[in-house]
């Protein structure tokens, strides 16, 4: 997979050399480019931003500056990705079908946003999918996070980037969209806390199923808005796997 992020602040995506996402692009699995925006500007300033119509406070990134930038990162197929408060939300679905992708492109945004028209440009031409996505309800100061975030999220279902794909299988916001269930290592007294004695067991159905019992427990306390997305046959699939 290649992917392709775009920033004013490209050495805000230097934590991604590091870790598993490093390995993956130094491994060949990941095709990781950062490139910076100003490199397509024109003028002695290398401005990439101007007064927004209409008024306002603050600032708007330049379609010219985008639209130069973005006809020479995207490709016939490529899937354009810009992060904005007013974006889908991104779930673990999202970058699941992400991961399956040959070319993604991050338009990272700063100031106010980016002139509304470029995703609209790129809307229109044939061949590219544009995506305006969320990493959250809040307000962060530019593209940047959002960018990190999706490039992890993505990277990490590729295959071969982690070591061992079943952590992938069983994990929180799964396959039937549960939350993790509570995890435990050594040493089995800690400040006077125990560890669940079932985990304890070495009964792998009676752990699964207190493991999927924590997860339903926990889903249903902190995130009722899962519960009622709650896929009911996959759980059932789950439990029959036990
Ligand atoms: N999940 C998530 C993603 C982001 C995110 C992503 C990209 C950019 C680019 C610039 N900003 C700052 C920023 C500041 C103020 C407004 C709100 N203004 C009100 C009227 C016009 C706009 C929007 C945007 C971003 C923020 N934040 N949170």
């Amino acid at each position: 997979m290649r992917i392709d992020v775009v920033s004013i602040f490209p050495d805000y995506l230097a934590p991604l050399d590091l870790s598993l996402v490093g390995k993956a692009r130094t491994g060949g699995l990941l095709d990781l480019r950062v490139h910076d925006l100003r490199d397509w500007t024109t003028d002695r300033h290398r401005t990439v931003d101007d007064t927004p119509f209409g008024g306002g406070a603050g600032m708007v990134m330049r379609p010219d500056v985008w639209g130069t930038a973005l006809d020479s990162v995207l490709d016939d197929g490529a899937h354009l990705l810009v992060p904005t408060p007013s974006g889908a939300p991104l779930t673990q679905r999202t970058a699941e079908r992400l991961a399956e992708e040959q070319h993604l492109v991050v338009a990272c945004g700063r100031y106010e946003g980016i002139d509304a028209r470029v995703a609209e440009h790129y809307r229109a031409r044939p061949g590219v999918r544009v995506s305006e996505f969320s990493i959250g309800d809040y307000v962060l100061n530019g593209g940047e996070v959002a960018a990190l975030v999706l490039v992890e999220a993505v990277a990490r279902l590729l295959p071969g980037v982690v070591g061992n794909p079943e952590s992938l299988v069983e994990e929180s916001h799964g396959a039937a969209g549960l939350l993790e269930y509570p995890v435990y290592t050594k040493p089995p007294q800690w400040a006077g806390l125990d560890v669940p004695d079932v985990l304890l067991s070495g009964h792998h159905g009676r752990i699964a199923r207190w493991r999927r019992d924590q997860a339903l427990r926990r889903t249903a306390g902190r995130r009722p808005d899962l519960v009622a997305a709650l896929d009911v046959a996959a759980l059932d699939r789950a439990d029959l796997a036990t």
